[in-house]
């Protein structure tokens, strides 16, 4: 497919590292190694268990700093140059199928999943090449009607786009933003663009209103004729319901995409799997309709920001070799920024040293959306087409081992396997033929979710279908071109961060501990070993979170107990941990402001990182334990998603903040929250206790540790005194003070005993 091609489409560019932050780095490698030897030197029977549960964290935070060295020790980044590609024949280029998931009409505004479907629908590429795929697993006529709407809308609207070159093709964004008018010079000129833009915009608001009102419910969709697969069904169990909103008949390019409704069938006695079993659905429903060779998969609130990406992925797959390009991720920017970041979502730091140091491996993980697969690879093949090689007769009943029993989509699979790809007819009757892929039991006895497809046992699937990939030794491109390719939301709000987190912290450990685990991987499989070593920093990093827990709660513990942990203030080593706290926040703040960030948001992401460990990841911690030992079920709680283009709302003020509960935290009843304020309490207590009774032993350093802990808790502190949801429930403040007293008589217990 991939033509040979005379200049570069797609390069790899090491990056420099400056030398001064290597010299910091291996400084702070230094100190942590010193604070071992001081505890192993300075052991002796008397401290026990508190120099114990000292040496481990403080081992663990050595482990974690090593393992983040290794990671970004050769960054990288990669230039695409599609200019190339734009000056192709659309017949040159591959067909893409995109994927949209969504999954609650409550959580997740249709009007979002809209967008993202609209910016899809007008991407700058051969309409006839793309066919855009919506998964709903709420089984909401809600959402199939709010995507008619938006078919009728995007006849205008993807033409429009394309007449007028405009950058920004999710409609809310368009029109919410200043400079959306006019957009550029030449169209100043050009007299018929005012009236097309004003009817756009009217024509987008009448849309925008008819879906709200039908998710408001004022617009009942009776559930007859288009709508009647959905009568007596609900979120958990109903029949798989395939609805081809448009076909692009003609196949022309300018044409708009095929848009396919797809909700699989779910019943209570089947798993689901979720997420990756939505995507899964997707690609055998696509596989039989469409086939494309590439995939692209988004989630709801992920709209397109750069109409050029495809051509921007397709400078990567067909420019390097294809065992270098596996995938293309692109970062996920959030435009819903809150000032300052108040609660560290945007994780800068993350993602900069995840994304450049990764890329200097094997290649940036797959973060879940925005980012472009080989469907060949999502199969499980090999790109060498070695699979099945004279194997031709039992080449179809080993496929249906392996992919289940439906004929239509076994043809599509051997297409794939043969890079010989026939296009479907009619996409009408494809989607009748594609219906037994999408039935609840389809997966019983197949490979679906561990050899092929998206990998199921961890509620993080992107990382752990990611590893796969890396695993059969290929390596995948990170892709960030200037506007970003695509932009997303991050929760705003203190539960809904939360849930996120917790969320990732069971998946992220579920995929550590698994058959999967990148240290098996790099053993029995192709991941290579510094790659391992950064997945596993990744997925151990709610282990970490969990130290860092541990560590100050022994603080407290310390000085309720009138113990110490840490070297008294006239010690030397005591300069140790001073240097070593120091260096490490400097480095970290230094890294924000050259980011271009505030010395406020630095310390947000520093205080959301200890607010998170003590909350959201001793919840994911434990359902990652329940579900190991067969107590509970891991649930993918889906992420509330922000409406920011209403501008009547407090989020108009994002930029400047003005109004001024923006970014404050926000609580509920959620029992994260108990844990918390417990963890607050506790220290509180305990620098109470500090000011009175006899403490000889305790020193300057445990002190201050607990004070830096009220410090990163100050959302909570404020959150005992606010109202409404800026408040913590006071049934959770009366648990909370139980558990925290109860702790501090547990530690004089046990200190007396
Ligand atoms: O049963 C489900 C649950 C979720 N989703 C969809 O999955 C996507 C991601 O869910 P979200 O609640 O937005 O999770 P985030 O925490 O924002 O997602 C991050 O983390 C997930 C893994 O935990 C990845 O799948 C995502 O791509 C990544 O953006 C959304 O489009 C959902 O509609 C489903 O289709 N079915
Ligand atoms: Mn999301």
């Amino acid at each position: 497919m991939a033509n040979t091609v005379s200049s570069p489409l797609c390069q790899k560019i090491p990056i420099k590292v400056n030398k001064l932050n290597r010299a910091i780095d291996l400084t702070i490698l230094l100190l942590l190694i010193s604070i071992l030897v001081y505890r192993l030197l300075s052991f002796n029977k008397n401290h026990g268990f508190t120099w114990v549960l000292a040496f481990v964290c403080e081992f663990w935070f050595a482990l974690e700093f090593s393992l983040s060295l290794t990671t970004f020790w050769t960054p990288a980044e990669f230039k695409t140059y599609p200019e190339i590609l734009l000056q192709r024949d659309a017949a040159e280029l591959p067909a893409v199928d995109l994927f949209v998931t969504t999954a609650d009409v409550v959580l997740e505004s249709p009007i979002v999943t809209v967008n993202t479907v609209l910016s899809l629908m007008a991407v700058d590429y051969p309409a006839h090449k793309l066919a855009c795929y919506v998964s709903d697993d709420g089984c909401s006529p809600i959402i199939l009607y709010s995507l008619i709407e938006a078919f009728k809308f995007a006849r205008l609207w993807v033409p429009f786009c394309k007449k007028y070159d405009v950058q920004v093709r999710a409609p809310f964004r368009y029109f919410s933003r200043d400079d959306s008018f006019p957009p550029s010079d030449d169209d100043k000129k050009s007299p018929e663009f005012h009236p097309e833009w004003r009817r756009m915009k009217e024509e987008y608001e009448k849309l925008r209103q008819k879906i709200e009102e039908a998710t408001k419910g004022t617009l009942k969709i009776v559930c007859s004729g288009e709508y009647a697969a959905f009568a007596n069904t609900n979120k958990s169990d109903h029949p798989n319901i395939i609805k081809v909103i448009w076909e692009n008949k003609e196949r022309v390019p300018e044409g708009v995409p095929h848009l396919i409704y797809v909700c699989r069938e779910k019943s209570p006695n089947c798993p689901h799997h979720y997420k990756a079993g939505a995507m899964n659905v997707l690609t055998r429903v696509s596989g039989v309709m469409t086939n494309a060779p590439f995939l692209l998969n988004v989630d709801c609130d992920m709209f397109v920001n750069n109409p050029k990406i495809v051509h921007q992925a397709m400078s990567s797959f067909l420019g390097l070799k294809p065992q270098e390009c596996a995938f293309v991720q692109f970062p996920q920017v959030i435009y819903n920024q809150l000032k300052d970041d108040p609660f560290g979502t945007q994780m800068v730091a993350a993602f900069e040293v995840i994304g450049h140091g990764m890329a200097g491996i094997q290649g940036p993980l797959y973060a879940g959306t925005n980012c472009f697969h080989r469907r060949k690879l999502i199969y499980g093949f090999s790109l060498d087409n070695a699979d099945f090689q004279g194997k031709e007769d039992d080449e179809k009943v080993l496929l249906k081992e392996s992919f289940g029993n439906s004929i239509e989509f076994i043809n599509s699979v051997t297409q794939i396997l043969k890079d010989d790809i026939s296009p479907v007819q009619d996409i009408s009757i494809a989607a009748q033929l594609s219906s037994q892929a999408t039935r609840c039991d389809y997966e019983h006895d197949t490979v679906w979710g561990t050899k092929v497809g998206w990998g199921y046992g961890s509620i993080t699937e992107d990382v752990l279908t990611g590893m796969r990939i890396h695993g059969e030794g290929l390596r995948s491109v990170s892709c960030m071109p200037s506007p970003p390719g695509f932009l997303g939301t991050a929760p705003t709000s203190g539960p809904a961060c939360l849930i996120q987190r917790k969320r990732w912290a069971t998946g992220l450990l579920q995929a550590m501990f698994s058959k999967n685990s990148p240290i098996v991987t790099t053993l029995n499989a192709k991941l290579e070993f510094r790659q391992s070593l950064a997945y596993t920093w990744v997925l151990t990093s709610p282990l970490g979170a969990m130290f860092d827990m541990f560590y100050s709660l022994l603080a407290a513990y310390c000085i309720i107990t009138n113990a110490n942990f840490l070297p008294k203030a006239h010690e030397p080593a005591m300069l140790i941990l001073v240097a070593r706290f120091l260096f490490q926040n400097l480095q970290q703040l230094c890294f924000f402001l050259r980011c271009g960030f505030s010395v406020r948001a630095w310390w947000n992401n520093v205080r959301t990182a200890k607010i998170t460990s003590a909350t959201a990841t001793v919840f994911g911690v434990f359902s990652f334990l329940f579900k190991l030992v067969g107590i509970s079920d891991v649930v993918f709680e889906v992420t509330q998603k922000d409406q920011s283009d209403n501008s009547s709302d407090e989020h108009s003020n994002h930029k400047d903040g003005t109004s001024k509960n923006v970014g404050r935290f926000t609580f509920d009843e959620s029992p994260m929250f108990i844990a918390g304020t417990t963890f607050l309490f506790v220290h509180l207590a305990a620098l109470t206790l500090s000011l009175f009774g006899q403490h000889d032993e305790v020193g300057l350093g445990e002190f201050l540790s607990s004070v830096w802990t009220v410090l990163c808790f100050w959302p909570f502190v404020r959150g005992l005194f606010g109202k409404g949801k800026y408040g913590i429930p006071s049934s959770i403040v009366l648990k909370s003070a139980g558990f925290a007293l109860f702790f501090v008589h547990l530690c004089r217990r046990a200190s007396v005993g």
